[in-house]
């Protein structure tokens, strides 16, 4: 399969209702590992991921790959903060990416059944997806993103709400697909989980990034004063 990297995005600003909420944002997303996107409560962060993945109008600027865009968006995946769970059994919903992508029945099964084991759920194949916890259906969306290995993978605040172990479990899954190869881009709010899983983090305030660096350094000696500030729990205006 073509890879879809570099991803850019140059100058991409989102305007709505007359407001600029995101932009300008110049950056590139290539290679491996997991970026960690913190920021306040209404910095862009949502937008800037969906913009990312090519799912938010850009009101200026530009958004490209490595290869054409119609490859790009079936290498990549996007897990929403409230998962979207088909109201249909938790099979179906596993099956639904790779029906979707034309893979074989045997080759389903064999997944459905290898993912289902990996999120704990498969003695739960055959109920419906809409009867699971929050919990399992955070853990269900984000199966049914990886299981057809993206390049890509989006997330925005994946274990906002859950409980200890289920984040624990969210993060295996993470850091498993980051080793095996899926580029990873998350929000979280969780600064103990940001660096647990961030090889690099970018800080977004008021619709712009203004700081990215590797991890450990990011979160022990950040150079700006909005982000120490902003690690340090202070209000940001
Ligand atoms: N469709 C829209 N129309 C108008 N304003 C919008 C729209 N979508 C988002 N906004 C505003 O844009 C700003 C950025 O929103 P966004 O959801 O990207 O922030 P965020 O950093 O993800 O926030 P949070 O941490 O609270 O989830 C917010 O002020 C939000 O109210």
């Amino acid at each position: 399969m073509v890879s879809l990297f570099p991803l850019t995005l140059t100058e991409g600003l989102v305007r709505r209702r007359g407001r600029v909420i995101m932009g300008p944002v110049s950056l590139t997303v290539e290679g491996r590992g997991l970026t960690v996107l913190m920021g306040p409560n209404g910095a862009g962060k949502s937008t800037l991921l969906k913009a990312l993945h090519g799912i938010e109008r850009l009101s200026a600027g530009r958004l490209g790959h490595g290869c054409p865009s119609d490859q790009s968006h079936a290498a990549q995946a996007f897990v929403f903060q409230t998962p979207v769970v088909l109201r249909r059994s938790v099979a179906a919903n596993l099956a639904y990416p790779l029906k979707l992508h034309g893979v074989g029945r045997a080759e389903r099964a064999r997944l459905i059944e290898d993912w289902s084991a990996r999120i704990r759920l498969s003695d739960r194949l055959d109920q419906p997806a809409a009867r699971l916890s929050g919990g399992e259906r955070q853990k269900l969306a984000t199966a049914r993103a990886l299981i057809r290995s993206p390049q890509l993978l989006f997330l925005d605040e994946p274990t906002a709400n859950l409980d200890g172990r289920s984040t624990r479990e969210i993060e295996d899954l993470l850091r498993a697909a980051r080793d095996g190869g899926t580029r990873i881009v998350m929000a979280t709010h969780d600064f103990a989980q940001a660096r647990r899983l961030a090889d690099d983090a970018w800080f977004m305030m008021n619709g712009r990034i203004v700081e990215t660096g590797p991890s450990p350094q990011f979160f022990d000696t950040p150079t700006r004063s909005e982000t120490r500030a902003f690690l340090r729990g202070d209000i940001l205006e």
